[in-house]
């Protein structure tokens, strides 16, 4: 080649490094002391930044237990999991605090307390930056965190609601508050254990929507567990399904083939 040719030539450019995984979970199996088998078993996957992600899986296949054992609410019997590089299972508790810290919760029953407002509830969700957390108590809050919490309740379109007890909300409202309130965290990961369980498929598509808009617009990563094969579809950009506590389809959700699942549960509920 001559040597002008040479010269001309590009410099070859190093590829960026690609990203490290925001979740990562090897070999993860847990059993419940009295159960027969294994609700986990082996189980391993990892999330990148930006993905949300469906776990879909009948009922007991382990759902629950595969996002509480990411956060060591539950403790594993075996496995590596390593959360934005740290390694969960060997965190002490103040530096494991820190990091859950980080992961919004979502659960089915919303976890609101009832008797308090619904500013005040939203307000909670700060309580993972507080100096002393076991201290805290949200009627302390300054008025940074009460404006914070204000426009959090208006992403989630319930601001005229900031005054009312919790424990007046319809189920939708309810999840909405949660979603306000996990907002209010600024956390990196969501973990939403069936988020629109108990809503009617209208209300359970609105609140989808919403909650997928926000997690995208905050810059979120998202698992959500799931029975809703239609949420799935619309709402994750990939799948990951648990079957008996074995991880038995993880696949982008454009490639999956959602008959076939709908025969998993068939199959498991027969
Ligand atoms: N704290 C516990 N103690 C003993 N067994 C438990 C406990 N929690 C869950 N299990 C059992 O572990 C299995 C898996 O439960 P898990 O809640 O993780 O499943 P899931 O896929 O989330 O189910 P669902 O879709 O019904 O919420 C079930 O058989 C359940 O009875």
């Amino acid at each position: 080649m001559a040597v002008a040719e040479r010269l001309r030539r590009p410099e070859p450019v190093n590829a960026p490094a690609p990203a490290a995984p925001e979740l990562t979970v090897e070999g993860l199996s847990k059993g419940y002391t009295g159960g027969s088998e294994p609700v986990l078993q082996s189980v391993g996957f990892s999330i990148q930044a930006g993905e949300r992600v469906a776990l879909l899986g009948a009922n007991g296949s382990g759902k629950s237990t595969l996002l509480r054992c990411c956060l060591r609410l539950v403790e594993p019997d075996a496995g590596a999991i390593q959360l934005f590089g740290s390694d969960v299972r060997s965190l002490p508790s103040r530096q494991l605090r820190s990091l859950r810290s980080r992961v919004g919760f979502i659960f089915q029953r919303h976890n609101l307390v009832g008797r308090l407002s619904v500013l005040s509830n939203v307000i909670h969700g700060a309580i993972g930056h507080a100096r002393h957390p076991a201290l805290w108590c949200q009627a302390m809050a300054s008025g940074h965190w009460r404006e914070r919490a204000f426009r959090c309740l208006e992403e989630v379109g319930l601001s005229e609601y900031a005054a009312r007890r919790a424990d007046r909300l319809s189920g939708g409202q309810s999840q909405r508050v949660a979603i306000a309130r996990t907002l209010m965290q600024q956390p990196r990961l969501v973990f939403a254990d069936e988020p629109a369980a108990s809503l009617d498929p209208t209300a359970g598509h609105e609140m989808m929507t919403l909650f997928t808009r926000l997690v995208r617009s905050h810059g979120m990563t998202l698992v959500f567990a799931s029975h809703d094969l239609e949420h799935a579809r619309c709402y994750a950009d990939r799948i990951i399904a648990l079957q008996a506590g074995r991880v038995v389809l993880d696949r982008p959700v454009q490639a999956v083939d959602f008959q076939g699942l709908d025969g998993l549960y068939r199959q498991e509920a027969g």
